[in-house]
């Protein structure tokens, strides 16, 4: 294995990736930071917790030391928390030239925002909405000139899901030069390697580690089958035993929906475990806060939805545990990529009921593993069984009584007006759709209904027939 020196990388930026306990390169370090100082476009696409951040900090650093000015390098990232990750990888590394940075994210002061956009900062980490809202309504800075584009976690910023960012992407390919150096990464590129290829036109430089199985080795990877009305009985059972047998643990958990993570969350404090949340329903200064205090160990527990699935580093996670089963392999590869980073080791746990065993099936067909299942007496679950059960309704009925859902209504609307729609006529053609479903549902019904008669009456006829 090279050494960073040979790389091509200055001794300033060697002693600095010292001081953060990194002296060697990672192999997507080692492979993709000499064509990157060469100029040339490049993909790469190593698994999680493998370095991809610092295979793109490290030569940025490296060539805007060279000739710096600013705005030199605008790097793209799905969510706001990632998005300060980034920022601080680059302050960190690029303490000793000064060097300038500026967060753009959405659910903070915009003004702000264009003020430190106006002067020009070095490095600028956006997430794609908010930025292409700035360039939407502001004139007072460029990104024109810049050097480098990186799309981190690059092939969900493609993704055409609930948080769609094509049209935002477009805003901002159209604000950037085409003359410039552009970098993708992500642990799982493939599948949106030809739509990736359009935007890194440079006759990018694809490295992608060569190992079949797409998860860690060092990572344990475990089921437990349950029924869904039992799946929250196994939740604070597994982490009572976390937390009887380990002194130093830290866990993530997954779910599906914002309201359920709310729920568990309230769950879990009931049973006096250290729990916070992270999902898109909450104040963005609440979502920072409670990060940090988890990454600060004051909270062990972070429950989230997929939102905290991608890129967050945070070195104390030891386990994580699938409350849904997700519904693709690549989401399986990034929430369970939370644990076992950089040679650590983890254990992932998912819960998976009757009616997901087809998704185990994909994802371990994805991934090249199997999942192994996870031993649990369940005698110790069934005994605690009706207490979470009581516990969780009296959460749903708590949050029952707050404004959750129309606060998530009032957000749907908001969306909405965003998207350049009328809520009103959007709530009305909805309304009008499902009547229309409802009408032909009740036809199909009734056609099933006269089939099964005619079917009822033939049968009895013969069966008339027979008996006489
Ligand atoms: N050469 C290195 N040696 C040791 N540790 C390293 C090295 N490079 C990076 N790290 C550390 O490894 C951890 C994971 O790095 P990073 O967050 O960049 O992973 P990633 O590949 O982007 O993962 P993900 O796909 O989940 O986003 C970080 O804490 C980082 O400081």
């Amino acid at each position: 294995m090279s050494d960073f020196a040979s790389l091509g990388l200055s001794d300033w930026l060697i002693q600095q990736c010292k001081q953060m306990g990194i002296s060697k390169p990672t192999p997507i370090q080692e492979n993709c930071v000499p064509p990157i100082l060469e100029g040339r476009d490049c993909m790469g696409c190593a698994k999680t917790g493998s370095g991809k951040t610092a295979a793109f900090v490290l030569p940025v650093l490296q060539k805007l030391s060279e000739d710096p000015y600013g705005i030199y390098c605008l790097v793209l990232t799905p969510t706001r928390e990632l998005a300060y990750q980034i920022a601080e990888q680059f302050r960190v590394l690029g303490k000793p030239m000064g060097l300038r940075d500026c967060i753009i994210v959405g659910g903070m002061d915009m003004i702000k925002q264009a003020l430190e956009l106006s002067k020009k900062p070095h490095i600028v980490v956006a997430t794609p909405g908010r930025l292409a809202d700035h360039i939407r309504s502001s004139d007072t800075f460029s990104i024109k000139k810049i050097q480098f584009l990186i799309l981190d976690e690059a092939d969900r910023l493609l993704e055409q899901g609930c948080a769609d960012f094509t049209k935002d992407l477009e805003v901002i390919l159209g604000a950037v030069p085409a003359k410039r150096q552009t970098l993708l990464f992500s642990a799982t590129l493939t599948d949106t390697l030809q739509e990736l290829k359009a935007i890194a036109m440079n006759q990018p430089f694809f490295w992608e580690s060569k190992s079949e199985v797409r998860t860690v080795e060092e990572l344990d990877q475990r089921f437990i089958l349950t029924p869904e009305k039992v799946k929250d009985a196994y939740l604070v059972h597994l982490i009572q035993k976390f937390q009887d047998e380990h002194d130093d643990w830290s866990i993530m958990i997954f779910t599906s929906t914002c309201k359920n993570c709310q729920i568990l969350t309230m769950m879990l404090q009931k049973f006096n475990f250290p729990t916070i949340s992270l999902h898109s329903m909450m104040k963005q200064k609440q979502r920072f806060a409670n990060l940090s205090m988890f990454k600060s160990s004051v909270y062990k527990i972070l429950i989230a939805t997929d939102v905290a699935s991608r890129g967050l580093d945070i070195p104390t996670v030891q386990v994580v545990i699938n409350h849904n089963t997700p519904g693709l392999p690549k989401t399986y590869i990034h929430r369970v990529g939370r644990t076992a980073r950089a040679g650590r080791h983890g254990v992932s746990i998912t819960l998976v009921t009757q009616y997901d065993i087809h998704l185990v099936h994909s994802i371990e067909e994805n991934t090249q593993t199997k999942l192994k299942e996870y031993p649990v007496e369940e005698k110790e679950v069934l005994k605690i069984l009706t207490q979470v059960n009581v516990t969780r309704r009296e959460c749903e009925i708590q949050l029952e009584s707050t404004d959750f859902d129309e606060k998530k209504e009032i957000n749907k609307r908001k969306q909405i007006i965003l998207e350049g729609k009328d809520p009103d006529m959007e709530a009305k053609r909805k309304a009008e759709l499902e009547k229309l479903k409802g009408k032909k549902r009740r036809f199909k019904d009734k056609i099933q209904e006269t089939i099964q008669n005619k079917q009822y009456g033939m049968q009895k006829k013969k069966l008339m027939k027979k008996k006489s």
